[in-house]
C-alpha cells in the first residue's frame, strides 16, 4: 500500500491548500469569447502576453495575438511572425498584415532573427532588447523575465503568459521550454503548439481544471518533471490518483482521458499539466 508523509492526524489540523482555478477559454473562438467582466470582476480581468518562439506558428496564432495585451518574440520567433502571419490570413495584403501584428519586442540574443526583419520592426516601433552576453538562458527565459519586468496591466496579477510554439520541435529546446515553467513557478504561463498545451501545478495549491471540450481533451497526462511526487489525487480523469506516487522509472499519468468538465489535482510536488488541443479549433 501507498503512504502518505503526512499522517492522518496531522494533516487534519492542517491549513487547506488555496485553489488555483484553470482554463483555456483564451482558445475559444471569437464568435463565442468569454463575458466581458463588469464592475468589480473588470479589476480582477486577467490579461494575456503572448510570447512567439522560434517554431511554426500554431493556428491559433493570429486569435491569441488580438486578445494579447503584450506579444514578445523570442529571437527568431520575429521570423515567424513577419513570415507566417500573412500566411495564415490568406486574402489580406501581407504588408498590412504585417503592420497589424507588430510585436511589442523581440528580446534574446539576436543570433536567429534575420536583420532585415529586425530592422522592419525596429522602424515600427518594436522595442529591440539584444541580450547577447548571456549565453547561460534561454531566450524564453529571457522574454519571461522581461514581461515580468515590464507587465502589461498595473502588476503580474491575473496576468497569464501564453507561449507559441513551445512543442513539438527540437527535444532540447522542449525541455528548456518546460524547465522555464519551474524556473518562473509563480507566474501563470502556458506552452502551446498545435497539439498540445502544457502548464504546472505548483504544490502549494490545489487545483481546479476547467475543461473547455470543445477546443481540448480528452488526452491528458499529470507529470512530476522536478521532483518524484509521493502523493498525488486527482478527480475527473479516467485513471484518477488516489494519494499515488509517481516518479520517472515508476508511475507516470500519460495517456489518461478527461472524464468530467472540472479536474481536480493535489500533489505534494510541482506536476506537469498537459492536455490534447482538438484539430478542427
Ligand atoms: N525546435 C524548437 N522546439 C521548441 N522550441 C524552440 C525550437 N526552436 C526554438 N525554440 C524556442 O524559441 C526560442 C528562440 O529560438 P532561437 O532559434 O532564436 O534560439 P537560439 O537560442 O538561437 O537556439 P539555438 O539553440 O538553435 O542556438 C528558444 O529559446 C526556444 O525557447
Ligand atoms: C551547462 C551549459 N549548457 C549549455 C549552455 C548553452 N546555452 C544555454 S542557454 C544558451 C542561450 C541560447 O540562446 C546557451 C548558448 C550553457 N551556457 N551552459
Amino acid at each position: 500500500p501507498l503512504t502518505s508523509r503526512v499522517s492522518p492526524a496531522a494533516a487534519a489540523t492542517m491549513p487547506p491548500l488555496p485553489t488555483m482555478t484553470h482554463s483555456s477559454s483564451f482558445l475559444l473562438p471569437s464568435s463565442s469569447p468569454p463575458a466581458p467582466p463588469t464592475g468589480a470582476d473588470a479589476e480582477n480581468a486577467v490579461s494575456y502576453a503572448v510570447v512567439v518562439l522560434n517554431q511554426r506558428l500554431p493556428r491559433f496564432a493570429p486569435l491569441l495575438w488580438t486578445r494579447a495585451r503584450l506579444r514578445v518574440c523570442a529571437d527568431g520567433g520575429a521570423n515567424r511572425v513577419f513570415d507566417g502571419m500573412p500566411d495564415l490570413l490568406p486574402g489580406e495584403d501581407p504588408d498590412e498584415v504585417r503592420v497589424r501584428y507588430k510585436p511589442d519586442a523581440i528580446e534574446g540574443d539576436m543570433d536567429s532573427v534575420r536583420p532585415e526583419v529586425k530592422e522592419y520592426y525596429s522602424s515600427l516601433g518594436t522595442q529591440i532588447i539584444d541580450d547577447s552576453p548571456d549565453q547561460d538562458t534561454t531566450d524564453l527565459n529571457k522574454c519571461i523575465s522581461f514581461i515580468t519586468r515590464n507587465p502589461p496591466g498595473p502588476d503580474n496579477s491575473n496576468l497569464f503568459i501564453l507561449v507559441l510554439g513551445a512543442l513539438g520541435g527540437r527535444f532540447d529546446h522542449e525541455m528548456g521550454n518546460i524547465n522555464v515553467l519551474h524556473r518562473f513557478s509563480n507566474t501563470r504561463i502556458i506552452l502551446l503548439s498545435d497539439d498540445s498545451s502544457i502548464f504546472l501545478l505548483p504544490k502549494t495549491h490545489s487545483h481546479e481544471i476547467h475543461i473547455e471540450r470543445s477546443v481540448e481533451g480528452p488526452h491528458c497526462g499529470l507529470i512530476p518533471m522536478g521532483a518524484p511526487s509521493s502523493s498525488s489525487t486527482t478527480t475527473g480523469l479516467r485513471w484518477n490518483l488516489d494519494n499515488t506516487s509517481m516518479n520517472f522509472g515508476g508511475l507516470l499519468s500519460t495517456s489518461n482521458i478527461v472524464e468530467e468538465e472540472i479536474v481536480t489535482v493535489t500533489s505534494d510536488s510541482d506536476l506537469i499539466w498537459t492536455i490534447s488541443l482538438r484539430k478542427h479549433t
